[in-house]
């Protein structure tokens, strides 16, 4: 099994950082004592039951006057890997805490369709980013996918491309690679930047530095594509190191990522499907408490008292929190006392990112036959990315096809009604397709990330502003109870389904040492991120 925490602290010492950061998470196995899973009775995400039979510590330090040991809040990826692995570990007194009917989170299905022509296709997560190459690291999603016969579709971003603009189908394909080249050497420059030493600026810093400075519509859409469409903001508002991070560790085979291949799910039963079937294999019907939103969080040194917006009452040794950033931020969730100052700036400091995927269907295919289209209009960011779906491998004759949008754009686009959105989105169509009347479509649908008081936004993104000690401290424990893990903790992987896997592994490996050691640090924090001299008054 690929161990995340290694690399991660690998990651540390390289930054120079914090070493010896992770304590080891393996010095725990004895004594033991045999542990039997009882079978997992049916809430709505069950496959046939298994009784496994595990080799697992005895566990200590239970505070006796809490209903359980730990709670885990939120039942996305985090949580459910957050679950798996403290049942590894023998800790099976756990209850993870859904607002939704069922686990999944940021992985959603809908139905989407005319009557008699409908699919489950995905509002939240759609690729398995970076797969394996040879015997190198795999995407522990991708080792999920193929456990459990998800079925996908390799997506050729950068292989099967039409390129528009506002007067019609325009051949620029010669500035698409550009941006594809400049991204390259943008992510490598900024990788570069970490072992130099070298203070970090934002992405649109780096592009100038590199020379790559769009100037025509068709160039900054050939940008958009490379970067926006990827991180979900633009390159003015994410960390040009991070950003280098984020894509070489997933994609870039050199310096440790997974691969170059996007596998996008086609599965009627939901990209979901692989988590709850993970999930069906050891959760039993105690340990889930679906259709259950957190109000307040209460915390101390004895332990975390949890209320839900019913009234009623949890009480917990420990709390896992795996509500996104952006739920973080947007106070949906009260901590009581409030979350210290360092915790506050961290979560306040890192960014969400909107990518709103909106969903077309036409009664028949008129469009591009390649898998993407880039639009170039005379506003950056103005509905760029097209994808049909009506196409070979993935769901041929379906007469669908969706746009996506990012960022501050995303932002706009939530707050019009789903016609305004529908009547803009036509006339981009006119403008690719001048020739064309373009019919009524069947269907339409967009979902709205941000105003969802269970997301309030899509993913993290790194902002130049956010030092590694804020990050630290995003992902540190509170009052040795209350912990944090979830996409936007994940150092190397923010953002992603494989971040927020990693996190969920990695935090509750040391909420179990906690529970089973003599000791309990918990993850640490850095009372003062110190400034790095910009602003000494000495020069002013
Ligand atoms: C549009 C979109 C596209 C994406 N595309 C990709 C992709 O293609 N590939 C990829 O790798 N990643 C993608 N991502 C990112 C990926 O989905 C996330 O990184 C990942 O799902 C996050 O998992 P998590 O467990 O950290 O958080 P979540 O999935 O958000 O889990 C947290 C859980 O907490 C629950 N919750 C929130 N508030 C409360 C409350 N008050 N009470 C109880 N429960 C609560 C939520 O319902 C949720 O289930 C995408 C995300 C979005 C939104």
């Amino acid at each position: 099994m690929h161990l995340p925490f290694v690399t991660e602290s690998i990651v540390d010492d390289v930054l120079g950082f914090f070493a010896g950061l992770t304590a080891p998470l393996n010095t725990l196995l004895s004594p033991i004592r045999l542990l039997h899973v009882s079978a997992l009775v049916s809430l709505g995400f069950v496959q046939p039951p298994f009784t496994p039979s595990l080799a697992v510590p005895i566990t200590r330090n239970t505070t006796q006057h809490n209903d359980h040991q730990v709670l885990i809040l939120g039942g996305g990826v985090a949580g459910v890997m957050a679950a798996q692995t403290l049942h590894r570990r023998g800790i099976t007194n756990f209850k993870i805490v859904e607002a939704r009917d069922e686990l999944g989170g940021r992985m959603k299905k809908f139905k989407f369709g005319a009557p008699g022509r409908e699919y489950e296709l995905e509002l939240g997560a759609d690729w398995i980013h970076g797969t394996q190459t040879g015997d190198g690291p795999a995407n522990p999603i991708y080792d999920l996918a193929r456990k459990h016969g998800l079925s996908t579709q390799p997506n050729s971003y950068r292989g099967s491309m039409t390129t528009y603009d506002f007067t019609g189908q325009i051949d620029y394909l010669d500035v698409f690679y550009k941006a594809v080249d400049h991204f390259a050497q943008l992510t490598v420059a900024g990788g570069d930047r970490v072992p130099r030493g070298l203070i970090d600026g934002t992405s649109r810093s780096g592009y100038s530095l590199i020379g790559a400075k769009p100037r025509t519509h068709q160039e900054a859409a050939a940008e958009y594509y490379q970067f926006d469409w990827e991180y979900a903001q633009a390159p003015e508002q994410s960390s040009w190191i991070a950003s280098s991070w984020a894509n070489n560790f997933t994609f870039n085979v050199d310096q440790g990522g997974f691969s170059a291949e996007n596998l996008l799910s086609t599965d009627q039963r939901g990209f979901a499907s692989i988590l709850q079937a993970e999930a069906s294999e050891f959760l039993t019907e105690e340990q889930v408490l679906l259709n259950s939103s957190v109000k307040t969080i209460k915390y101390s040194s004895d332990g975390v008292s949890v209320t839900l917006t019913d009234g009623s009452r949890l009480s917990a040794d420990h709390a896992l929190v795996t509500f996104s950033l952006g739920v973080l931020q947007n106070d949906d969730v009260r901590f009581e006392p409030t979350l210290p100052e360092w915790k506050a700036e961290a979560i306040h400091g890192m960014a969400m990112g909107i990518y709103t995927k909106i969903y077309i269907q036409f009664p028949e295919k008129f469009w591009f036959d390649t898998e993407f289209a880039l639009y170039a209009d005379r506003e950056r960011g103005w509905y760029p990315v097209w994808q049909g779906l009506d196409i070979d491998g993935f769901f041929p004759g379906s007469g669908i096809l969706f746009v996506t949008v990012t960022g501050d754009f995303a932002k706009r686009v939530e707050s019009l009604s789903d016609e305004v959105v529908k009547s803009e989105v036509l006339a981009v169509m006119r403008s690719m397709y001048p020739n064309t009347t373009i019919p009524e479509p069947d269907a339409f649908y967009f979902p709205r990330w941000n105003s969802d008081p269970l997301y309030r936004g899509s993913y993290s993104n790194w902002p130049a502003s956010l030092v590694r000690e804020h990050h630290l401290n995003l992902r540190a424990t509170v009052d040795k109870r209350l912990w944090f893990a979830g996409e936007a903790t994940s150092l190397k992987y923010y953002g992603y389904l494989h971040g927020a896997f990693f996190e969920g592994q990695r935090v509750a490996a040391d909420i179990a040492q906690c529970i089973q050691d003599d000791e309990c640090p918990g993850l640490p924090h850095i009372a003062e991120v110190l400034s790095t001299s910009s602003y000494h008054l000495e020069f002013m």
